[in-house]
């Protein structure tokens, strides 16, 4: 079989593996292929960031009109915002994607790659097997898929892909889960009439954030009309006449749930309890690798992990810096160079769109204490800036800054509310470019925009934190 050649082989189309290919050649002579047997794009431009974001938009401002005198109040039109979602995944097809991929000089492969030795990739088609060969690197770019566990599998439980590309709404639906899937699924599942009931395995929603943050979205969604039992564990599952109808209709008859609480009935139920690294089947034992090597980082020097796949935070923007980080890499090795990387390590930022939004970065205040930092921290409600306030009447929720008290550094924040989202960006800055404190408060932000609420953060700090750290004695 004659083996096709490029420099960098990537396995995997997702928003990861395009932005290591492109990042490895651009601006060199060097060739890459992109192997993806599914749509190039990935999970999330098809089935999970683009159109649960395409969903929940609408859904968000719709609840804005509904708290802003001034103008008529908005509700959600279920048709036409799934006829948004369709648009947002251009139909599920993905030829734009494959034109910017040529546009950007990166050849495409259809089908399934497997590693076959060394800087070896087998791609298999229904045209059958091909061999590709990498002159430099090869890098793993797979992704990951959500987590099924045994006690579901018979009953054909949703998963994500079934809620992002919901076509009919059941009338009663139970999400499992209390994490970032199962808070936004909710929402826009509440929104287009589903009667949902969440079992939450845990004490409270959103496990990894600041409690005050899944205090305020647990209230929303109860506000909504959600159904939400804490503390409460799936014993068993059964269904009526599961089915195999496709992605996002029903999957057969009621689903019975016997949980630690009881039974519940529900028309479907969607399972949001994690997702793990796409590394089975990936022919690792050909390069004496398992998938434990790729998530800890154990991997010889011309193969790469990047996104999903890599056991790193499961987010597109983690993923694209990682790729991105990876690609430079590959493009600087090639011309006997080391790519260029600043000291510190980048924080993980991450936006949950329920309303309230919860933004956060870096370490949470029980996360920070455990690593033995020396905390102060200082909470303020989102609406006590006066920018934060004109965005809408009730402006709920809280926000935080977790600051370590010996470098004046900030470590960690937490936004809940109108612009949390934006408002995070800066705390990303901040710590990125280890900005004391002390400098934080010079950086003046307008009158009167939601950015003020940094003001009201820093001046809640204790009044020493407002000059540099004394010299250290001696
Ligand atoms: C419902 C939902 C909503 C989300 N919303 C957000 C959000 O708002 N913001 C955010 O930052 N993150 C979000 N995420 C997470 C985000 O989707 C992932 O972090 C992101 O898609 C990871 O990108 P990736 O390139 O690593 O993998 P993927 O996007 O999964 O892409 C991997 C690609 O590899 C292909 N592939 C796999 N195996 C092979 C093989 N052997 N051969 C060939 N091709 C293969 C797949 O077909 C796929 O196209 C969300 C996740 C879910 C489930
Ligand atoms: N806006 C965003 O950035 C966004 C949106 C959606 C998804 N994502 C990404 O996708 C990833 C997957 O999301 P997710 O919500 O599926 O996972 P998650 O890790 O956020 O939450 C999983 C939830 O399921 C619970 N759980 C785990 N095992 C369980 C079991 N056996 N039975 C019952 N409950 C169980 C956990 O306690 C937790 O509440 C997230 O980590 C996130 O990074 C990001």
């Amino acid at each position: 079989m004659d083996a096709l050649e490029y420099d960098v082989v990537v396995i995997g189309g997702g928003p990861a593996g395009e932005n290591a290919a492109q990042y490895a050649v651009e601006g060199t002579a060097m060739t890459a292929a992109i192997v993806e047997h599914e749509l190039l794009g990935g999970e999330c431009s098809y089935w999970a960031c683009m159109p649960s974001k395409a969903l929940l938009r609408p859904v968000a401002v719709a609840e804005v009109t509904a708290d802003l005198p001034g103008v008529s109040t908005a509700h959600v039109a279920p048709r036409a915002l799934l006829e948004r979602r369709d648009a947002w995944v251009s139909h599920y097809d993905d030829s734009g994607q494959q034109e910017w991929a040529e546009g950007a000089g990166l050849a495409v492969l259809r089908g399934e790659g497997r590693l076959a030795g060394e800087r070896t990739v087998r791609v298999t088609s229904a045209d059958g097997d091909r061999l590709v060969r990498a002159r430099r690197a090869v890098v793993i770019a797979t992704g990951s898929a959500a987590r099924v566990p045994e006690t579901y599998a018979d009953a054909l439980p949703w998963d994500s892909r079934d809620a992002t590309g919901v076509v009919e709404v059941p009338e009663r639906l139970v999400i499992v889960g209390g994490g970032v899937v199962a808070c936004e699924a909710a929402t826009w599942m509440a929104a287009l009439g589903s009667a949902v009931t969440l079992v939450v395995r845990g004490p409270r929603l959103l496990g990894r954030t600041e409690p005050f943050a899944g205090e305020a979205v647990l209230a929303s969604l109860r506000e909504r009309g959600a159904t939400v039992l804490l503390g409460t564990s799936v014993e068993s599952v059964r269904r009526a006449d599961p089915a195999a109808t496709g992605t996002g209709r029903v999957h057969g008859g009621t689903v019975t749930l016997t949980t630690s609480r009881g039974e519940l009935e529900a028309d479907e139920v969607l399972l949001a309890i994690g997702r793990e690294p796409r590394l089975d089947d990936l022919g690792l034992s050909s390069v004496g690798l398992t998938p434990e090597d790729v998530t800890s980082g154990r991997l010889p020097e011309w193969l790469h992990a990047v996104g999903d796949a890599s056991g790193g935070p499961p987010l597109t923007h983690w993923g694209k810096h990682q790729a991105r980080v990876v690609g430079a890499r590959i493009a600087a090795a090639a011309a006997g160079e080391v790519a260029w990387e600043p000291d510190r390590e980048a924080p993980v930022p991450q936006v949950v769109f329920t309303d309230p939004e919860v933004a956060s970065v870096g370490m949470t205040e029980a996360a920070a204490r455990e690593a033995g930092h020396d905390v102060v921290v200082s909470r303020v409600a989102t609406s006590s800036a006066s920018g934060t306030a004109l965005l809408r009447d009730h402006v709920v929720g809280d926000s935080q800054l977790v600051v370590d008290a010996r470098s004046r550094l900030l470590i960690g924040a937490t936004f809940v509310g109108v612009e949390a989202g934006e408002l995070v960006h800066a705390a990303t800055v901040a710590i990125t470019g280890g900005v004391p404190v002390h400098v934080l408060r010079h950086a003046v932000a307008s009158y009167p925009t939601a950015a003020e609420l940094w003001l009201r953060l820093l001046e809640e700090l204790p009044r020493e934190l407002r000059t540099p750290p004394p010299p250290p004695a001696g």
